[in-house]
């Protein structure tokens, strides 16, 4: 890398907690950040899967722990806390969609979802931003969805936490921007990943979802490297309070 590229895009030196890092785009961003030259601490609940990851990182150089934790759950996301240690870069990848009719969608469902996919970010995010900001740097980069600005079908209580996810960037950007903390969303399209492997089964809806990105064809998670360097790295110092659009065009199509 050149002395310039360097000094916009180098991550040597930060700590970095991805949530979510075992797979997926949150894999990748998590891999991205640690080749940036991030030290990378993965979280997610399967340990053989996080072990694989762990290795995978370890592959490509980076420094790489992991924590076992069910983010839905309020004591291990306490566990995540402490044992996560100082943090530069918080990425809250991690996420849940349970798929049903609007009308279906039980109090448990509710609950389980707005605790997984909001108030994890939330908390996390309450316990770094002002640690990140008291030390004069950091990043949090949330990760909504296409259901954060539109409606999907049978996306419903998703839809809600990931509309939020874009209300709360905005209020922890206005807390902490002064203090050299960026806080951004990454707007994905339809990726093809772990998580979205129930729509893909169904019959034409990839093809379909395909055709409806300005790119013509569905997101990967090695589309996300780029972004997850640039929010996390120097380079986005003046970005903050953002939702940048990873889809290919969907958004605007
Ligand atoms: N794939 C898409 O089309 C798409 C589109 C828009 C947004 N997103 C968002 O991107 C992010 C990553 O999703 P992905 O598509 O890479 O899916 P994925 O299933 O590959 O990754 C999800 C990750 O979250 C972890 N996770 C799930 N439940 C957890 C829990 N209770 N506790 C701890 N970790 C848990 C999983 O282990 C995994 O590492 C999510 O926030 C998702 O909402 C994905
Ligand atoms: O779980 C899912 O099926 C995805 O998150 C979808 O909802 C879409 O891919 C997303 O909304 C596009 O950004």
């Amino acid at each position: 890398m050149s002395a310039y590229l360097t000094e916009l895009f180098s991550l040597a030196g930060r700590r970095a907690l991805v949530t979510g890092g075992s797979s997926g785009i949150g894999y990748t961003m998590a891999e991205a950040i640690g080749r940036a030259g991030a030290e990378v601490v993965i979280v997610a609940r399967r340990r053989p899967e996080l072990r694989r990851a762990a290795d995978r990182l370890a592959a490509h150089g980076v420094k790489a722990s992991w924590i076992s934790a069910d983010l839905g759950d309020r004591a291990d996301l306490d566990r995540v806390v402490e044992e996560g240690g100082e943090i530069d870069i918080l990425v809250n990848d991690a996420a849940n969609n349970i798929r049903k009719p609007m009308a279906e969608l039980t109090d448990e469902d509710y609950e389980q979802t707005i605790a997984l996919n909001l108030t994890a970010p939330y908390l996390l995010g309450q316990h770094h931003g002002p640690r990140m900001a008291a030390r004069g740097w950091g990043r949090i980069i949330n990760i909504g969805s296409q259901q954060t600005n539109s409606a999907f079908g049978n996306s419903g209580v998703y839809g809600a936490a990931k509309a939020a996810i874009a209300g709360l960037t905005r209020s922890q950007a206005e807390a902490w921007s002064r203090d050299g903390v960026c806080v951004n969303t990454i707007i994905p399209g339809f990726v093809l990943t772990p998580l979205t492997e129930p729509a893909q089964a169904i019959p034409g809806r990839t093809e379909e979802l395909a055709a409806r990105h300005m790119s013509g064809r569905n997101g990967l998670p090695a589309d996300f490297a780029g972004a997850a360097v640039f929010l996390a790295s120097s380079a986005s110092a003046f970005v903050t309070g953002q939702q940048l659009f990873v889809d290919g065009g969907f958004s605007v199509h």
